[in-house]
């Protein structure tokens, strides 16, 4: 199996590939992971099947919804199969004498960047500069061997790539985790979604979440219509994230993740009932959650 993820060894995204790879030890025999410098061209490799798969970063518990990558699902033919969560710790890393206050530029992957807000506030005078990935950026100090430079990545990084720590955990809350998808190529199959989505509980009893794209008709009542579809099926909803549709100027599309293990109609109506209720609807994940949506405990032991 050839599993693309974004960065070089050391990033986020490898890890959660690892962890992957660890989890499935008994069904994946060979793994080749790939590093990639976009996930626009990951997304791409996937929907094309020069990849078999994409380990793709899609939530933080810090700063929310990756839109950076949900909003390349829509349209494209991918569907997220299982998710992973992957603790980040971040490490300011520096060159032998490096110190905090000499510190001029600190680089990493701007969501990283993000998760660190609270040390940029306390240290006004470092500036965060955007990168590739966390890993990259290490590479990028250790190149530069300059002590007024750093990079936020992970503990791994520092063997890696031989730097000093200057801080340790440095994102803004201690219980930093990002959520991974492994996304796979998917056409949407002639007999429809529903039919597919029946077979799969037939198959894969334990993939009762869904991730969906929907847009909804501009009128009153319309999300809440589509909304009230879900509580009509027993479907507890576990995300709702509004997104601008291109070139819509204000207009919003919502990612909507429900867990269906309560359906008990057959999924062709379920689907026809929803697609009633909205203007577009697009299914980007069906899988097995994992950690039922808790942070910490397992997912910090198994990292
Ligand atoms: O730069 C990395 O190490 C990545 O894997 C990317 C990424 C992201 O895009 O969110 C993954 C996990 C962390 O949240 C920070 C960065």
């Amino acid at each position: 199996m050839k599993i693309g993820y974004q960065g070089i060894a050391g990033s986020y995204s490898e890890a959660a590939s690892i962890q992957y790879q660890e989890r499935k030890q008994a069904e994946i025999k060979n793994l080749d992971m790939l590093g990639y410098n976009s996930f626009v061209e990951l997304v791409q490799d996937v929907a094309s099947q020069k990849l078999d798969a994409a380990m793709m970063p899609v939530e933080n518990s810090t700063t929310g919804l990756i839109d950076r990558t949900m909003d390349l699902y829509r349209g494209q033919s991918v569907l997220a199969t299982a998710e992973v969560y992957q603790p980040v710790q971040h490490i300011l890393w520096g060159v032998p004498g490096g110190r905090i206050e000499d510190l001029e530029e600190v680089y990493s992957h701007p969501e990283a960047l993000s998760q660190c807000r609270n040390f940029f506030a306390a240290h006004p005078w470092i500036q965060p500069i955007a990168y590739t990935d966390t890993a990259q950026s290490a590479k990028l100090v250790a190149d530069e061997q300059n002590p007024k430079l750093a990079a936020l990545a992970s503990p791994r990084c520092g063997d890696l790539y031989q730097l000093i720590p200057l801080q340790k955990e440095i994102q803004s809350e201690e219980t930093n985790t990002t959520r991974f998808f492994l996304m796979e190529s998917f056409v949407e199959p002639g007999e429809g979604i529903g039919k597919y989505l029946q077979e799969m509980r037939g198959e894969h009893p334990k993939r009762t979440r869904l991730m969906l794209y929907v847009e909804t008709p501009h009128k009153p009542g319309a999300l809440a219509k589509l909304l009230n579809t879900f509580n009509l099926y027993d479907c507890n909803l576990e995300g709702l994230d509004a997104r601008p549709i291109a070139d819509q100027p204000f207009a919003y599309g919502f990612f909507i993740e429900v867990d269906i293990s309560h359906v008990g109609i057959d999924m062709e109506i379920f689907w026809k009932t929803l697609a009633y209720a909205s203007n577009r609807m697009q299914l980007i994940g069906c899988f097995e959650p994992m950690n039922d949506g808790k942070i910490g405990g397992e997912a910090y032991a198994t990292a």
